[in-house]
């Protein structure tokens, strides 16, 4: 319970009508979770306004109403609060109201199209490792300490956020780490956190279905790194054509880093295979157990952050030699027969292209490269024909099949790929809608010694079909086919 004055302290109010203070017992900003002495925010959304369920909160016991247009009924003992941006004071009410957790601990924010749940979740598991209890915010999961939570969404909301965080807290967590989605950033879903650092991997061609234009993707990605304040840092990859961008208008200390030899964190890869790499971090060498330039940058990133937190260089190479790759990353399986199938997270054609230039780069040329990959529905279109593209550019061969295909129609969906690859280049391509048995078919199809990429999915263990999730995992489809062997 808290005082309504308390939460809204420091908040611009345009108007207000009703000085009543009231108890608040909950925040709540949809009406169909709306209790007795609540405050309900309502926002503006991309399906309805939050606006049109005002009469429904007051009847279901609302004290105040938090909005952007004040409505035309409601009775004189509750309160009303116009404001200019109902998102951002649903942020800055909810650090409030759960005490400002993010004062109490060392939070660092991860943002970019590819590279946000590797480099949070190993900065988590390095930090953990390293005998410090953390917490995290990821697409896969969330955990308190080892506790694991499920995640809804890549950043949730900023209610779930603080109340989180608040837990963490309280289970003596020292830091945390998280991913801040574009959609975060737009819907202020981060508003009112106290960020310690901000991480930025990288900017490539996703959500225009949401962002409409490039410049707005980047700008909403670049308001990040524009909220940090003095007192925290922003580390930016260098080896990005807008990694600077991103910090020009930052208040936080600046920093960068590099696989070219620029910037404060410096990395060289000294050789890879397929079980790992060698890399040289600031003059030291060392083994880890990722492949791929796009990972190398991931782990300096998870590198420099360390440092920029106060862990020794020495402690933090040392715990980088040790991590693991993150659930449904290049996940790697084997078969008997010596088949080795890789279940990855790619869902962007830049992340499709670094992941199939790493395979060539690491397979020898007798191994064929097998690829089976779709596109989501209800999702950005304009990124379909570039991901079967990258697919068929790097492939032997590559079969086209659905993905989450949501609302839409998956054969539409990869007709649309299919507008990507060139008609001399079709001969290599085959399109099996149902993913399962796209999947079967490659893995029966490849030969002792093949690689078959099983892009798109990674951990998910569902799939979306006109809005019912049935169980579903590209990872016991490879190893039921490898198991018939
Ligand atoms: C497009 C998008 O981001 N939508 C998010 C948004 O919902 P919305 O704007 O569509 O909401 P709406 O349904 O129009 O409703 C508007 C308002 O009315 C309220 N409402 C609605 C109905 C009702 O009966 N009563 C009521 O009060 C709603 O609570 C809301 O406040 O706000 C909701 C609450 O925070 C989110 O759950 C929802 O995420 C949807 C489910 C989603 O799929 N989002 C994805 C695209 C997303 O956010 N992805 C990013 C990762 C992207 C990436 O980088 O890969 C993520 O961070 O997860
Ligand atoms: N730094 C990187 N640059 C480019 N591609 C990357 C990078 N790191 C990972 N990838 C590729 O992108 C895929 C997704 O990686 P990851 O899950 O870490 O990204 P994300 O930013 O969290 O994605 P999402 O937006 O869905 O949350 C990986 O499976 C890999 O193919
Ligand atoms: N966070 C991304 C994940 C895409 C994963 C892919 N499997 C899909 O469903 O499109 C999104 O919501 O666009
Ligand atoms: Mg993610």
């Amino acid at each position: 319970m808290k005082k309504l004055s308390d939460i809204i302290k420091g908040i611009t109010v345009v108007e207000r009508i009703n000085d009543n203070d009231c108890e608040v017992e909950q925040i709540v900003f949809d009406s169909r979770k709306a209790a007795r002495n609540n405050v309900f925010v309502a926002m503006p959304g991309t399906v309805v306004d939050g606006h049109q369920f005002i009469p429904q909160v007051i009847e279901a016991g609302c004290r105040c109403v938090v909005c952007e247009v004040v409505p035309v009924d409601y009775p004189d003992d509750v309160v009303i609060l116009k404001v200019d941006d109902a998102s951002l004071v649903l942020g800055q009410m909810a650090a409030a109201f759960y005490n400002h957790p993010s004062q109490k601990i060392q939070l660092v924010g991860v943002t970019g199209t590819n590279g946000k749940t590797t480099t949070a979740t190993l900065l988590y598991h390095l930090v953990m490792n390293m005998g410090y209890k953390a917490g995290l915010f990821s697409t896969v999961a969330n955990y308190i300490g080892k506790t694991k939570i499920d995640a809804t969404h890549t950043t949730p909301d900023a209610l779930t956020l603080n109340k989180t965080m608040a837990e963490m807290v309280e289970a003596g967590c020292e830091y945390c780490f998280m991913e801040v989605s574009s959609h975060a950033l737009v819907q202020n879903r981060v508003a009112g956190l106290d960020f310690k650092g901000g991480l930025f991997t990288n900017i490539t061609h996703d959500h225009l279905d949401y962002h409409k234009t490039f410049k707005a993707y980047i700008d909403a990605k670049k308001s990040f790194f524009d909220g940090l304040s003095k007192s925290s840092f922003a580390l930016t990859n260098g080896d990005d054509k807008n990694g600077q961008i991103m910090l020009q208008n930052t208040k936080a200390e600046k920093y960068s880093y590099s696989l070219r030899g620029m910037g404060d964190f410096r990395g060289r890869i000294i050789e890879s295979m397929f079980e790992g790499m060698q890399l040289d971090i600031d003059g030291q060498e060392i083994w880890t157990q990722f492949v791929g330039d796009f990972n190398a940058q991931n782990l300096l990133n998870v590198y420099g952050a360390a440092c920029l937190l106060g862990f020794e260089k020495q402690d933090v190479q040392v715990a980088l030699s040790q991590l693991k790759p993150v659930d449904g990353r290049f996940e790697t399986i084997r078969s008997a027969s010596g088949k080795t199938a890789i279940v990855d997270y790619a869902h962007t054609p830049d992340a499709l292209k670094n992941v199939v230039e790493t395979i060539n780069l690491v397979r020898q040329a007798k191994q064929q490269l097998i690829t089976v990959v779709g596109a989501g529905g209800d999702r950005d279109p304009l990124k379909r024909p570039e991901m079967a593209r990258e697919a068929v550019s790097g492939s032997s061969k590559v079969i086209l099949t659905s993905d989450n295909p949501r609302s839409e129609d998956p054969e539409v969906i990869i007709s649309q790929m299919m507008e990507g690859v060139s008609f001399k280049e079709r001969i290599k391509v085959l399109s099996i809608v149902n993913r399962r048995e796209a999947i079967r078919t490659a893995c029966m199809v490849a030969g002792p010694g093949d690689i078959i990429l099983i892009a798109g999915k990674g951990h998910e263990t569902y799939q979306e079909i006109k809005g019912v999730r049935n169980h579903f995992d590209d990872r016991e489809i490879v190893n039921e086919v490898f198991n018939e062997e």
